[in-house]
């Protein structure tokens, strides 16, 4: 079975206690991933440590406090850490692109579906995506802040299976286990409000680089599950646990994800969106949609109603008007009427540039 699986791995797994990269734990991640593409599965990285190997190769002995110095450290470490990842998984002849997100670019529709055509894209070319934050522009209303919230919200994007968060403990206990030596181990969690009836304590801001403790792992685990995603928190040692948990070892803490009724993007078009165009379809499209579970293209569509911008959401209709479904469009009203009723591959001779193959993408149609 192949799935798509979100890996965070946390600066406190990245970095050796003096602040420099922990090679032999990023080696053996890099062959877990390598293996775990091998086998058919589709993965995202989300990489933390862009400010602690900055502050390292800085010199400086404790992690930066001011906005300005920690985007600095940020800046230089960023490029340190995917010249890493780039060494290492070539050597796998593996591919590896660079994704920098700020919490505005996935609340945004634009950039939310930019950013979802991307992963796509780089999944089809065979593409390893490494995601950080973009920790140098990000201002503190449009920050994610922790890692742990951007992988959560990474995993819903793209529907993931499965959300790995590693870290410098085997799981989540009690209480912090540094502190605590008698905190008890909690293996599994089927509701996150449970939590709170095991009375869980996760302390302040985590180790000395990284930044969000286990308040953070907990919060990106509520928002996973919420969107049907299986969340793990596990030793980030130890990356070959992921493969163990994907075959049902109890290892680390797992929290179960509740029902998957529609994802999160099919949820917000359905009940979030306002249709601001609409598009009547041909017969053949109508019943390519309603029944084929098929993508628009541009030559099933008949006729064009509105104004709209590319990213915009649309009512599909049959000849009588009559909603079958909305979705997002890939392309304005305006260049729908140069397209319309052409087939894909006419589409950069009409419109003089490539854009996407589909006018909406199966992903993002819902049946009325
Ligand atoms: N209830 C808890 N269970 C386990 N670890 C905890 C708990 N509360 C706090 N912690 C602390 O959280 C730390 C991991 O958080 P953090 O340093 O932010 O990791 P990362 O860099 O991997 O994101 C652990 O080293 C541990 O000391
Ligand atoms: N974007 C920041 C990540 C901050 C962060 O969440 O760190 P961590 O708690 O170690 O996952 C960086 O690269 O340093």
């Amino acid at each position: 079975m192949s799935d798509t699986l979100v890996i965070k791995v946390g600066t406190s797994s990245l970095t050796r206690s003096d602040g420099r990269l922990a090679l032999a734990t990023i080696a053996a991640l890099i062959e877990t991933i390598v293996d775990l593409r091998a086998q058919g599965h589709q993965i995202v990285l989300v990489s933390s440590g862009a400010v602690g190997v900055g502050a390292a190769r800085l010199g400086m002995t404790e992690r930066p406090k001011t906005i300005a110095l920690k985007q600095a450290a940020a800046a230089v470490g960023q490029g340190i850490i995917m010249r890493v990842y780039d060494d290492l998984f070539r050597e796998h002849q593996q591919p590896v692109a660079q994704i920098l997100l700020t919490r505005g670019d996935l609340d945004r529709r634009s950039s939310y579906i930019n950013a979802y055509n991307t992963f796509q894209e780089l999944f089809r070319l065979g593409v390893m995506p490494i995601v950080n934050e973009n920790d140098t522009v990000a201002v503190d209303e449009l920050k994610f802040g922790d890692n742990d919230t951007l992988s959560a919200r990474v995993a819903s994007l793209i529907d993931a299976d499965w959300l790995f968060l590693l870290t410098d403990v085997d799981r989540l206990y009690s209480a912090d286990p540094r502190k605590f030596p008698d905190a008890q181990p909690i293996v599994q969690i089927e509701r996150i409000e449970d939590l709170t009836a095991l009375q869980v304590q996760t302390g302040g801001a985590g180790s000395e680089w990284g930044t969000g403790g286990m308040a953070t792992k907990i919060a990106a685990a509520a928002i996973a599950t919420g969107a049907g995603v299986k969340t793990a928190i596990t030793h980030g040692k130890f990356p070959q646990y992921i493969e163990r948990i994907l075959h049902g070892e109890p290892l680390g803490t797992q929290f179960t994800p509740q029902l998957r009724a529609a994802n999160a993007r099919k949820r917000w078009i359905a009940h979030g969106s306002i249709a601001v165009g609409k598009l009547y379809l041909d017969a053949g499209a109508v019943a390519a949609i309603s029944t084929g579970g098929k993508s628009l293209l541009p030559v099933g569509i008949a006729r064009i109603e509105g104004e709209f911008e590319a990213t915009d959401a649309v009512q599909l209709c049959d000849a009588s008007g009559k909603e079958i479904a909305r979705g997002i469009v890939n392309y304005s009203s305006h260049e729908l009427d140069r397209i319309q009723g052409h087939r894909s591959t006419d589409i950069i001779d009409l419109l003089g540039y490539l854009g996407e193959e589909t006018v909406v993408h199966r992903d993002n149609l819902v049946l009325s």
